[in-house]
């Protein structure tokens, strides 16, 4: 985990070295500030993940500075320092919201004890508001279910990819599990005891993402009647998710950009930048490299964020991992209700792996609900399946917007699928050589390794 960062406000050389010394020795990273508007523009700049402050400074007291630095950062946990041990001091300042209260002299290791629980209670605030951030509780789930070749190939990438500290752009059609995998990366990652905050970016207004991300000041619009932390700041230390990143505004691309590579970004509304750190994990089910070519996206974000590329293959391309994996689902959504485990029989299984899926993972887990509703004994055959009330399949299979190489690969799946993996069966079928097929297929498999 890194280093915590405190700011140590103090106009006493000998006590700033003592705690710098001590806390140092600890561990800590050290700031220090000897006055108040030193410490105002320090905690501007950077993200703390705590405050030591002496009550009496040369240009005011803790009782001026506290409210500027809530009003900037109301989370961070502010330590007061003080010889004066009048209990309306105390009050007052914990009205201000600091967050504790020691005497001088200063016994260093309580002050270690009350820094460690201040720091352990701010953790799990951002945690709870990064639990807040999502639509749903989160349980996690393992992204790598089954045995086929491309899920193999999927852990392999996701394990390299976790254990670095570079943005991730993680592509595959809707419905394949981005978001999972998204959450599985972060989970493995180094950042792992931070906050994940998440964000889709499709269907959102420049204005409200710019805020949603960034955050702003007070005043800065109207209607801004107190200062508001973005998602950047929220996760500092963690991981940003970005799903559809694809929708993201042109003119919000650079902003995101400079916050990757400075590692800094603006409130909307103030004239000093924040520095930040947070690991960039993005999604998308659009092909970037053809937006960029399109200038919808910019080349230097796609660049930036593309270093370490995750295809997610569609299930039509894995379709042996489709017994597990919707026995997997089953047992969750029966569990879920409390029901006894539900079982599909063996053309139920062969009906799933011959679908070609255009909805994913989503779809089948909503062909398996639809189906589980109708069951009545704890079998589920092919004719309890319907695939044709899924909105996904009501899309024609999203046919129309394929590309005529696209509608090749998909019908050429499909087929294989379709005679179970017999590639002699299927060249047959397609009236083609099957060195020919085997030559296709091997194109695909590069194409889709090379995401
Ligand atoms: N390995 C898994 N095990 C169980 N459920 C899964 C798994 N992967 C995905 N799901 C479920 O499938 C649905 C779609 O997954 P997810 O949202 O991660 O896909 P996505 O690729 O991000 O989709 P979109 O492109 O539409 O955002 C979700 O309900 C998710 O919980």
């Amino acid at each position: 985990m890194a280093k915590a960062k405190i700011l140590v406000v103090d106009d006493d050389e000998i006590i700033l070295f003592a705690i710098r010394d001590f806390l140092e020795l600890h561990g800590f990273i050290v700031d220090e500030a000897e006055t108040c508007a030193e410490a105002e523009i320090r905690y501007r700049a950077d993200v703390y993940d705590a405050v030591t402050l002496d009550y009496s400074l040369p240009d005011g007291n803790a009782i001026d500075l506290l409210p500027k630095l809530k009003a900037i950062d109301a989370r961070v946990p502010i330590i007061l320092l003080t010889a004066h041990g009048s209990i309306e001091l105390v009050v007052r300042a914990i009205q201000l919201g600091a967050e504790q209260f020691l005497v001088k002299p200063l016994d260093l290791p309580a002050l270690l004890v009350v820094l460690e629980r201040a720091l352990e209670n701010q953790q799990n605030r951002r945690k709870q508001l990064a639990r807040e951030s999502l639509d749903q509780p989160q349980r996690a789930v393992d992204p790598f279910i089954g045995h086929s070749a491309a899920i193999h190939r999927l852990e392999e990438q996701s394990r390299l990819a976790a254990a670095t500290e570079s943005p991730i752009l993680i592509q595959g059609e809707t419905g394949t599990g981005k978001s999972e995998l998204a959450r599985w990366l972060h989970r493995n990652s180094s950042r792992a005891s931070e906050p994940m905050l998440e964000l889709n970016c499709g269907g959102f207004s420049k204005d409200f993402l710019e805020t949603e991300l960034f955050g702003h000041e007070k005043g800065a619009f109207t209607g801004a009647v107190s200062a508001k932390i973005g998602l950047l700041e929220a996760a500092h230390r963690g991981t940003v998710f970005l799903d559809e990143i694809g929708d993201m505004d042109v003119q919000l691309q650079p902003k995101i950009l400079k916050a990757l590579e400075e590692k800094r970004f603006r409130r909307l509304g103030s004239v000093q930048d924040r520095k930040v750190d947070f690991r960039l994990i993005a999604a998308t089910h659009q092909k970037l490299d053809r937006l960029v070519q399109e200038q919808l996206f910019r080349s230097d974000l796609f660049y930036r964020i593309s270093a370490i590329q995750i295809y997610v293959p569609p299930l039509r391309e894995r379709a042996a991992d489709i017994p597990s994996f919707a026995q997997m689902l089953l047992n969750r959504l029966t569990a879920d209700c409390g029901r006894e485990t539900v079982h599909l029989t063996q053309a139920a299984l062969t009906k799933l792996q011959r679908h070609t899926w255009p909805g994913n993972i989503r779809e089948l887990r909503n062909v398996l609900e639809r189906a589980l509703m109708g069951a009545v004994a704890a079998v589920i055959d092919a004719e309890d399946l319907d695939f044709a009330s899924s909105p996904e399949s009501q899309k024609k299979n999203g046919l129309s917007s394929m590309t005529l190489k696209e509608l090749e690969r998909h019908f050429i799946i499909q087929v294989l699928n379709e005679e179970g993996g017999h590639v002699d069966r299927a060249a047959k079928r397609l009236d083609i050589p099957r060195s020919t097929l085997y030559q296709k297929l091997k194109t695909y498999g590069a194409e889709s390794s090379r995401f």
